[in-house]
């Protein structure tokens, strides 16, 4: 049973000239990895809204086709239908903005805040408000202003926010797009950990793929609210030329790899006795190392 089911899903915002979705047709699995990219304007928040719960309840629009989760033990529940409440406990959702996301001045009244507006009873609020801080490696901020913290600090009270309120799905849009290097591993270490550990499904939207292609079970590429490819990233990424066509830069390691294809150095990746497409400079790395010492053994 998916997740998340998506059945021939358009959505045209109100006077727009064009569609923002066309046709979207998508199982997403519980526990699954998901990156959804695309250019500017390609779809993607509009998507993560639609699975939100954004669209159809605080967006208006014309929308066709369904949207349905199937949180555990609760059946098939069409996001259209589903009270904003409920769905914020089984959807959490974090933007690009921490500053805009973040309303209260302490890092636990942010976490609390979000536990008292879905009706969370006091009881049960210290248990998640410890876990979700520490869930996110952040029990250590617990006291602290919110305005004093980093960029990667409060993106991670961000999702400790949503975290705390125990959904089984968290949708990011450009979680990492404001944060500086240290800040995006932090968040990205989060959210590999709450998806391996604790099998919470993530969706994140992303035009930059390159920290997300190693981490990630799935790759969805977007072009004018239409699906133009999906796979695993090893394989999506075959097709490099399709993201590039469409704007979005592939992976240094990616690319390497096509040149020693182009070179005739290593045999066409998915032909037989192909290497497996490198993701990570490590594994750029190994690849490399093979072709120039082919008798040493792997690291
Ligand atoms: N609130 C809105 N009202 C009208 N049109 C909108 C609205 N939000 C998005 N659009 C339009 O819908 C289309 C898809 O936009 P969307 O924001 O979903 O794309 P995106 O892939 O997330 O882009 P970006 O990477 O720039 O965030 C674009 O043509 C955009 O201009």
């Amino acid at each position: 049973m998916p997740a998340i089911h998506i059945e021939n899903l358009s959505f045209r915002y109100p006077d727009a000239a064009s569609p923002a979705l066309s046709e979207v047709n998508l199982s997403i699995q519980p526990g699954e990895f998901v990156v959804i990219t695309g250019a500017t304007g390609a779809g993607k928040s509009t998507l993560l809204r639609c699975i939100n719960g954004v669209i159809p309840h605080f967006q208006p629009g014309s929308q066709q086709g369904h949207v349905w989760i199937e949180p555990e033990g609760q059946g098939r529940l069409a996001v259209a239908r589903i009270a904003p409440p409920h769905l914020a406990r089984l959807i959490g959702s974090v933007f690009d903005d921490p500053e805009g996301q973040i309303v209260s001045p302490i890092v636990e009244e942010e976490i609390a805040f979000a536990l008292e507006n879905t009706g969370v009873a006091p009881a049960k609020m210290e248990a998640r408000i410890v876990s979700a801080l520490a869930a996110c490696g952040i029990a250590d901020l617990r006291h602290r202003p919110t305005n004093g913290l980093s960029g990667g600090q409060k993106q991670r009270v961000a999702i400790a926010a949503a975290l705390a309120l125990a959904p089984s799905i968290l949708v990011l849009d450009e979680p990492t797009s404001e944060l500086d290097p240290d800040g995006t591993e932090a968040v990205l270490n989060v959210l590999t950990e709450l998806n391996r550990q604790q099998g919470i499904t993530v969706i994140i939207a992303e035009q930059k793929v390159s920290h997300l292609a190693p981490l990630c079970d799935r790759l969805i590429l977007l072009d004018r609210g239409r699906v133009a490819l999906e796979g695993p990233p090893r394989q999506a990424l075959l097709q490099g030329s399709v993201f590039e066509k469409l704007g979005i830069e592939i992976p240094a390691p990616v690319r390497l790899a096509q040149a020693l294809v182009r070179e005739g150095l290593i045999p066409t990746f998915g032909s037989p006795g192909a290497p497996s497409l490198p993701l990570t400079v490590d594994e750029a790395f190994q690849l490399t190392r093979q072709l120039l010492e082919p008798e040493r053994p792997e690291l």
